[in-house]
C-alpha cells in the first residue's frame, strides 16, 4: 500500500488533534512531526515540510500566513484550516460538494483552503438554491448559527471547562453583532451573493455541533417557490455526496426539535427542510470539528491523494 507523508502543524490544537485522531490509525499515512520544542520554529517546520506530501496548517491566521511565506514554494500540498486564504484566487476552496470544478481544483491545486465552520453550513444551504436560480443572488438572507464552544479553539474550551465557571457561560451567547464575522466574505464569494447575509452566530454551553438555519420568504423570490421545489433542488444537488445528506421532507419534518449536537462526533452533514410554502427554512446540522473543520480537511486530503473522499471519516 502506498504510504503518504503527512505533517500536521498545530497538531496539539483542537482542529489539529482531530485530524491527528483521524489519521493516526491509517496504514496508508505516515505522520511526520518536528521535535516538540521546535513546534513553532519556522526553520524546523520547513525542514519537515520538505519531506511531506501533505501539510495541514491548523493555526491562527497570522501563523498560517507566516508559515506559508516559508513553505509555499515547496512541492508539498498544503491544506490550511484558517481564514487566511479562503477567498484567494490562487487557492482551491475545500468544499467539493459545490461541483465538479471545486473537486477538480482540490485534486489538482497545490494549496487548499478549508472552509470555515459557520461558512460550511451557510454555503451548504444557500449555494444550491442560488446556483439553480430558485433564489435570487440579491436575496436578503438572514442566518442563525448555533455552535458548541469547541468552535472557539483551546482558549474558549478552557473558558467553558474551568471551575468555577462564569455565570454568563451557562446561557447561549450571541456574537458577531457588528456583521463583520470573518466567514461572511467566503459565503458571499462561494454563493455568488451580491450582499452578505445578516448573520447571527450563537455559542452555547456544549462541546461540539452546529445547526445553521437559513430562512426564505417565498414571496421575495422572482418566482414564488415551495417547500417541494427547495427539497427537490437540495436532493438533486447532493445526490452523489456520501458526506452531505438531505433528510426527506415528510409529515414529521415540522414536529419535534432539531438538536445542534445531533451530528457531533461525525464528519457528515445533514440538511433538513422545514416550514411551509410561504416561509421556508433550510438547516445544516454537522460537527464544527467534523465537516466544519477536521473532517472536511481530511476529505480534501483524500481527494488530493486520489483516494475515496470518505476514507477514514466517521460517517453519521
Ligand atoms: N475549532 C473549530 O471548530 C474550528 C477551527 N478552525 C480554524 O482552525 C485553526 C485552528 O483552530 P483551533 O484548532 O480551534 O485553535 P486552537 O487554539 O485550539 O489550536 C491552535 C494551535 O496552533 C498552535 N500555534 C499557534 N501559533 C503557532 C505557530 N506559530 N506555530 C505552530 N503552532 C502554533 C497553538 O499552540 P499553543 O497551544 O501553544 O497556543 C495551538 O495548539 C484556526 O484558524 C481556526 O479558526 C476552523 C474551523 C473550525
Ligand atoms: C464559537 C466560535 O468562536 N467560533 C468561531 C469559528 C471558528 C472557525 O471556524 O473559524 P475559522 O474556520 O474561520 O478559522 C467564530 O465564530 O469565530
Amino acid at each position: 500500500m502506498a504510504s503518504y507523508k503527512v505533517f500536521i502543524v498545530g497538531h496539539e490544537g483542537t482542529t489539529g488533534l482531530r485530524i491527528h485522531e483521524r489519521l493516526s490509525d491509517r496504514k496508508d499515512i505516515e505522520l511526520l512531526a518536528t521535535a516538540d520544542e521546535d513546534r513553532k520554529n519556522i526553520e524546523a517546520i520547513k525542514a519537515v515540510a520538505k519531506n511531506a506530501d501533505i501539510v495541514f496548517l491548523c493555526l491562527p491566521d497570522a501563523a498560517s500566513k507566516e508559515i506559508m511565506a516559508a513553505i509555499g514554494d515547496l512541492s508539498c500540498k498544503v491544506i490550511d484550516t484558517s481564514t487566511a486564504f479562503r477567498t484567494d484566487a490562487d487557492w482551491a476552496y475545500g468544499f467539493p460538494e459545490l461541483g465538479e470544478s471545486y473537486k477538480t481544483a482540490i485534486a489538482t491545486e497545490k494549496h487548499i483552503a478549508n472552509p470555515g465552520c459557520h461558512a460550511s453550513g451557510m454555503i451548504a444551504c444557500i449555494a444550491p438554491l442560488v446556483k439553480s436560480g430558485l433564489v435570487p443572488t440579491d436575496y436578503p438572507f438572514t442566518v442563525t448559527s448555533l455552535t458548541g464552544y469547541s468552535g472557539g479553539g483551546k482558549k474558549m474550551i478552557s473558558q467553558y471547562e474551568s471551575e468555577p465557571k462564569d455565570y454568563f457561560l451557562y446561557a447561549p451567547r450571541q456574537y458577531g453583532l457588528g456583521q463583520q464575522h470573518k466567514h461572511l466574505p467566503e459565503v458571499q464569494h462561494m454563493c455568488g451573493l451580491s450582499e452578505a447575509p445578516i448573520f447571527m452566530p450563537i455559542v452555547d454551553d456544549y462541546y461540539s455541533g452546529m445547526e445553521v438555519t437559513v430562512g426564505i420568504h417565498s414571496r421575495l423570490c422572482q418566482n414564488p417557490i415551495s417547500i417541494a421545489t427547495v427539497q427537490h433542488t437540495l436532493e438533486e444537488f447532493y445526490k452523489d455526496s456520501v458526506i452531505v445528506n438531505v433528510a426527506p421532507f415528510d409529515e414529521n419534518s415540522n414536529s419535534g426539535m432539531l438538536n445542534a449536537n445531533q451530528m457531533s462526533n461525525t464528519d457528515s452533514m445533514k440538511i433538513h427542510v422545514t416550514g411551509n410554502d410561504d416561509r421556508i427554512m433550510v438547516h445544516a446540522i454537522f460537527d464544527n470539528l467534523g465537516k466544519g473543520a477536521s473532517g472536511a480537511a481530511v476529505q480534501c486530503m483524500n481527494i488530493a491523494l486520489g483516494l475515496p473522499e470518505e476514507t477514514g471519516l466517521e460517517l453519521g
